[in-house]
Formats: C-alpha cells, sequence, structure tokens
C-alpha cells in the first residue's frame, strides 16, 4: 500500500488528500434518502405506486441504510405505498412521516414501518402563523405522540422543522424531552435552507454537546435554497450528525434536497467511504427523472449530460492519453459515459483522436481541411458538430480524391 501511487490506490477516483492535513471527528452516517416524501413534495410530483416501489429497490440496492417512503395521512394511497414498501423486504429500514398528532403516529404505525418521523416546528414563525398555538401546548401534543410510538414498539425520529430559525435553547430543550422519551433520532431540519457550512457545523456541535448521541443520534435534513444542502450536510456530518438527507437529483420542496448522487460521491472522493454501490446512480437518476418529470440540468454534478463531457482541445488531448487529468472519476463508476464533442475549441490532437475512434486516419492535407471546416461549422453556426455530420464530412473530403 505504502509504495503505491496515488492513481494504483485509488484507480477510478481521485481521492482528496487534502483531508489529511484538517482535523475533524471520525464521520460516522447513515444515509436516509427523502425522495419517496420530500423529493414528491416537488410541486407536480405524484409517484405512482410501482415507480415508487421501483425507487425503494434501487435505493436499497446502492446500500442506502432509511428509505423514507411517504407522509401516510396524505390519502389512503400514500398509506397503501408506505405500507407496500415497508413489507418489500429490504435491508433499508423504512420510515414515513407524520405530524405531532396521535392520529397521523396510528395511520403509520399501520403501516408497519421500523421508525416514524414526527415533526413539529417550534420557531416563533410558525408557532404564531401556522399553529396559532403555543409551544408549550404543541410539545405537550408533540411529545404525547413520541410516547404513543415509543409504547406502540416503533422507533422515533422527532424532528425539529424550521430547526435553523428556531432559539438553540429551545430546540436543545425540546429534543432531550424527546431523548427523555427514547427517541431514536432528532432532527435538524433547515427547512429553508439558511444555513451555511460555518453555522451549520456551530448548530450540530451545540446539540452534539446536549443530548447522548449514543442513545439519541442527530439527523440533518438540508435545503438547497442558497444552493449550499450538500455543502451544509457534509459540514453537518463533520460536527457529529449521523443520519444524513438526501433526494436523488436533489428534488424536493423549492429548490430541492441534497442530492444523494453527490453525497455519495463526496462520502467516497472526501471521506473514503465505500460501501455505497454506486454503478447504477445515473441509471436510477434518468428513472427519477422521468418519474417526476423534471429535467436534470446538463451542467448538474454526478449524473448530468456533461458531467464526462469535454470540447477543449486542451482538455481533450490530455484525457486521450489518460482521463484523469481532467476527470475526478471515470464516468463508468457510476454508469456513465465519457463524450469527447467536437466543437469550436476542438484541437489538432483531439480530432485526430475522435476520428480515428470512428475508424479514420487522415492525410495531413485532408486532416487540415477537415480540421478548417469544422472552424468554420461551428463558428458561424454555433454548435458542435456530432459524429454522424462528422463522417459525411470526412466522406467528402475522401471522395474529393476519386
Ligand atoms: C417541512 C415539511 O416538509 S412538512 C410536510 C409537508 N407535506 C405535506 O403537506 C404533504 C401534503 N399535505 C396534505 O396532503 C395535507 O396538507 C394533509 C393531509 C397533511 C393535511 O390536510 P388537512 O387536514 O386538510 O390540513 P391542511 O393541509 O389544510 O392544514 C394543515 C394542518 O396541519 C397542522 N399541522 C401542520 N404541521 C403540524 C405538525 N407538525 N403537528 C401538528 N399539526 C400540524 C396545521 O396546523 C393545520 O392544522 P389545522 O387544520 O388545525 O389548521
Ligand atoms: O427533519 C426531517 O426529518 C424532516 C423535516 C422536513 O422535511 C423539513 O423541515 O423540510
Amino acid at each position: 500500500m505504502e509504495n503505491q501511487t496515488h492513481e494504483e490506490q485509488y484507480p477510478d477516483y481521485c481521492r482528496n488528500s487534502l483531508m489529511d492535513f484538517v482535523k475533524i471527528k471520525d464521520i460516522d452516517i447513515e444515509i436516509c434518502d427523502v425522495t419517496l416524501r420530500d423529493g414528491e413534495q416537488t410541486p407536480g410530483v405524484a409517484f405512482s405506486k410501482a415507480q415508487k416501489m421501483s425507487i425503494a429497490q434501487h435505493l436499497d440496492d446502492i446500500g442506502v441504510e432509511v428509505i423514507e417512503a411517504g407522509f401516510p395521512v396524505v390519502s389512503d394511497a400514500e398509506k397503501d405505498v408506505v405500507k407496500s414498501i415497508a413489507n418489500m423486504g429490504l435491508d433499508a429500514r423504512i420510515c414515513c412521516l407524520c405530524r405531532s398528532t396521535q392520529k397521523d403516529v396510528e395511520t403509520a404505525i399501520d403501516c408497519d414501518v421500523d421508525f416514524v418521523s414526527i415533526f413539529l416546528a417550534m420557531s416563533n414563525l410558525h408557532l404564531k402563523y401556522k399553529y396559532h398555538k403555543s409551544l408549550e401546548e404543541m410539545l405537550d401534543v408533540a411529545m404525547n405522540a413520541v410516547e404513543y410510538a415509543k409504547d406502540h414498539g416503533i422507533g422515533v425520529r422527532f424532528a425539529a422543522e424550521d430547526a435553523t430559525r428556531t432559539p438553540i435553547p429551545r430546540l436543545i430543550d425540546a429534543f432531550k424531552m424527546a431523548e427523555e422519551r427514547n427517541a431514536d433520532y432528532v432532527s435538524i431540519a433547515d427547512t429553508i435552507g439558511i444555513l451555511n457550512p460555518t453555522t451549520a457545523t456551530y448548530l450540530v456541535d451545540q446539540i452534539y454537546n446536549a443530548i447522548d448521541t449514543k442513545k439519541t443520534k442527530i439527523c440533518m435534513h438540508c435545503h438547497d435554497d442558497l444552493g449550499l444542502a450538500v455543502a451544509n450536510t457534509l459540514a453537518a456530518a463533520e460536527a457529529g450528525a449521523f443520519q444524513i438527507h438526501t433526494t436523488v437529483n436533489g428534488i424536493g420542496e423549492r429548490a430541492g434536497n441534497a442530492a444523494l448522487e453527490e453525497i455519495l460521491m463526496n462520502l467516497r472522493v472526501q471521506y473514503g467511504i465505500e460501501r455505497y454501490d454506486l454503478h447504477n446512480l445515473v441509471a436510477l437518476s434518468h428513472e427519477v427523472r422521468d418519474a417526476s418529470k423534471i429535467d436534470v440540468a446538463i451542467n448538474k454534478s454526478v449524473v448530468g449530460q456533461n458531467a464526462f463531457s469535454h470540447e477543449s482541445g486542451i482538455h481533450v488531448a490530455a484525457i486521450l492519453e489518460n482521463p484523469r487529468t481532467y476527470e475526478l472519476f471515470l464516468p463508468e463508476m457510476v454508469g456513465g459515459k465519457r463524450n469527447l464533442i467536437v466543437g469550436k475549441h476542438t484541437g489538432t490532437k483531439a480530432l485526430a483522436g475522435i476520428i480515428k475512434d470512428i475508424g479514420y486516419e487522415l492525410e495531413e492535407d485532408d486532416f487540415c481541411a477537415l480540421f478548417d471546416q469544422v472552424k468554420v461549422i461551428t463558428e458561424t453556426e454555433q454548435r458542435s458538430v456530432d459524429r454522424d455530420e462528422l463522417e459525411v464530412l470526412v466522406q467528402n473530403i475522401l471522395n474529393n480524391h476519386k
């Protein structure tokens, strides 16, 4: 091991070895994927039962430890799907969402889930404008719901909605109350996505020092309103959050949640966590894209069409020698494919490599003619040239000799 080069040690990706110089707690995490619940709350999205069960199966194949299957009181059909997923025999534990009411918990218990996520907002804004009730009244009902679930032998996550706008002492008091009632998890929800990595670290630190994390583990649920959901989730994990929440393609309320595929690649590259099977990430991304009818941005990390596309001559010339020069990880690692694009920025080495790939080698004059044509087309028509068109250009040049 010691004498191996980085490339030999990590043949599929580059590890961020700068991590060796920073002091953080050993990260110990599990993933709770909430695509089927928060992801489905994306406006306009309604997964079918078959779609939900298939996505659950694929999350399980990746090795995600917990799947939040839905919010059973939403409808009878939703309840039926949650129950069906809970009975699929997956390795992942299944949970579902409940408001802080006995009725919601009863409905969830009927679904055979491993644990319920009982949520309550305790920020002044939510107490005043949503519940129109005092903190004490709401906490009383919530703690009864926690006790009711535990008395029925089911696990509990007590989730503080809008935790990041809730006074920290209030949050700690509520989490301690949940801990006294043997809640298995307490969740910090950054419901409106206001955190940054520094404040995520600070907040998790405060909670970590206040509760017994051996008994009651900390969860982190981040939204992406400022584009920081993944960064905040990772900062929280570094500070001691155990259960981290994700959605495929980062779908979810408004700007969405922390994207599963980004979290998984970060766990590999930054923290050396290798236990998740990443080979079907692109396929799962496409499945959720089709089921949600939400396109994935072309430049989306890990699963976007451009994640492994290269046009610039300098890049492609180097990639043809060794893809690691411009790729953090090999596309095959996530079930993706490398695309070498012919465009305005294509160089001679790149063009020679690409035409060789489609079966041609040209004499110098022909090659120069082709190169000039490519530059003219791509600049005047402001587009790239695909393989079929490139082949026609090559054929035309060769035919001129006949
Ligand atoms: C941060 C989050 O993501 S929270 C989850 C959001 N997800 C959803 O809303 C899922 C889709 N929702 C629904 O299908 C419906 O809103 C239902 C089935 C949950 C509830 O429907 P309705 O009974 O018609 O209530 P409605 O949606 O009008 O209002 C929500 C009610 O829940 C109450 N409520 C909201 N959160 C909580 C909570 N954590 N604990 C207890 N009560 C709550 C509200 O105060 C309001 O009560 P009220 O009817 O006494 O005023
Ligand atoms: O913390 C949780 O488990 C869920 C809360 C949630 O969905 C939110 O506040 O956005």
